[in-house]
């Protein structure tokens, strides 16, 4: 879950589809940002971008309807604020069937994921947030929820203990995650559909931050729509949060029309360059090549340098510097490459000669 905005945990705004229902979770947490979720697509046909993803979602929906049962249990992987929630909130629009949402970390024990499996309608939806950080104990516990619908109750203790199959609806388990490699095999295997959600074409971003500005009541022009897309790190949340920060700039500093000029100083004054990234990106590319000369580096001592959890870093940091190639993955830990150094304006260092050259000398020994 990003720490740049608020999780969710049920309980949207009023109308806003079907049977939501509220979540208790437990941990710590950010406020809920209702702009968040007035900007949530609704619909499917609202869902800009991740084309393929969308097609295959259609098509397991008009299965569902058609033969009157569940969806079958998705699996979406991605960075954070690429769409997870908003897809399993659109199917269960699509559906118009209940939809209950909890997280990873709320799940301690089977005494607290047992409410939601047993008040499951048919035909309902689970979504479960950072399922990769579910306790190994509950994930073996609904390992039979999610392939016979029924949980395995032990009553009792010692020699008089018994198990108990309780029976339960027809539903459907829709996982997140940001570390899909960090989920089990068995609990990744029980999930029919696998959707990996990827980071948005600058078009892509564009037409969400037009839409989004009529959603907030503002007026945007093309260029400075192309402008925030450009700078929002191929994630729809950070479009999001930008087009309100810069419609916020307008406002009170100019007559509320978001043009490129005005985009521009808005985006400059919260230190976030041309290429989108902020602070925090360039802090970490300057550790790299500063503290690391470069690299290669594991991103434990990254963290450490920078104070930093590594989860801010991997799930957070990482996938957009990797995508853009400003950093790579070697198996001896992070390195710089070219890009990041002219990106700071600073000249790159000749590159390594090649392994066998190095080994050369050797050959002819
Ligand atoms: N495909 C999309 N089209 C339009 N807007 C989108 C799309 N995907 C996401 N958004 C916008 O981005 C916001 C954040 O998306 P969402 O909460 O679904 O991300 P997430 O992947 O669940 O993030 P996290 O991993 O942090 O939970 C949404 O409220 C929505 O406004």
């Amino acid at each position: 879950m990003s720490a740049r905005e608020p999780i969710i945990t049920g309980g949207g705004p009023p109308g806003d589809g079907p049977g939501r229902r509220d979540v208790h979770d437990d941990r710590p947490q950010r406020p809920a940002d209702a702009m968040d979720e007035k900007l949530r697509p609704q619909r499917l046909a609202e869902v800009i971008g991740q084309r393929a993803v969308a097609e295959r979602l259609s098509i397991a929906l008009e299965a569902s309807r058609k033969r009157g049962e569940p969806l079958p249990h998705i699996l979406f992987d991605g960075p954070p604020g690429l769409g997870k929630t908003t897809f399993a909130t659109v199917l269960h629009n699509e559906l118009g069937v209940e939809l209950a949402m909890t997280s990873g970390p709320a799940l301690a024990k089977n005494a607290d994921i047992l409410p939601y499996l047993t008040n499951a309608s048919a035909g309902s939806i689970l979504f479960i947030d950072e399922i990769h950080r579910l306790p190994r104990v509950v994930e073996e516990f609904i390992y039979p929820v999610m392939e016979d619908f029924r949980v395995d109750i032990v009553l009792g203790e010692g020699m008089n203990a018994r198990t108990v199959n309780l029976p339960l609806k027809k539903f459907t388990i829709i996982g997140a995650t940001t570390r899909s490699g960090m989920l089990s095999g068995p609990l990744r295997d029980r999930f029919q559909l696998h959707e990996h959600l990827e980071f948005y074409e600058v078009e892509e971003l564009a037409r969400i931050v037009a839409i989004n500005a009529g959603k907030l009541r503002t007026t945007v022009t093309g260029d400075a729509a192309q402008e925030l897309a450009r700078r929002s790190r191929g994630t729809p949340r950070l479009a999001n949060s930008r087009l309100r920060w810069v419609r916020d700039y307008a406002v009170a500093r100019a007559d509320g029309h978001i043009t490129r000029p005005i985009a521009v100083d808005a985006l400059d004054m919260q230190e976030v360059d041309v290429e989108g990234l902020d602070r925090q990106d360039r802090r970490y590319i300057e550790t790299l090549i500063r503290v690391f000369r470069g690299g290669p580096t594991g991103v434990e001592a990254m963290a450490a340098t920078m104070n930093v959890a590594v989860d801010t870093l991997t799930d957070e940091v990482e996938p957009y510097l990797l995508r853009r190639e400003f950093i790579v993955r070697t198996p001896r830990g992070r390195r710089a490459t070219e890009a990041a150094y002219l990106h700071l304006g600073l000249e790159a260092p000749e590159p390594d000669p090649p392994f066998d050259l190095l080994d050369q000398p050797r050959l002819f020994e």
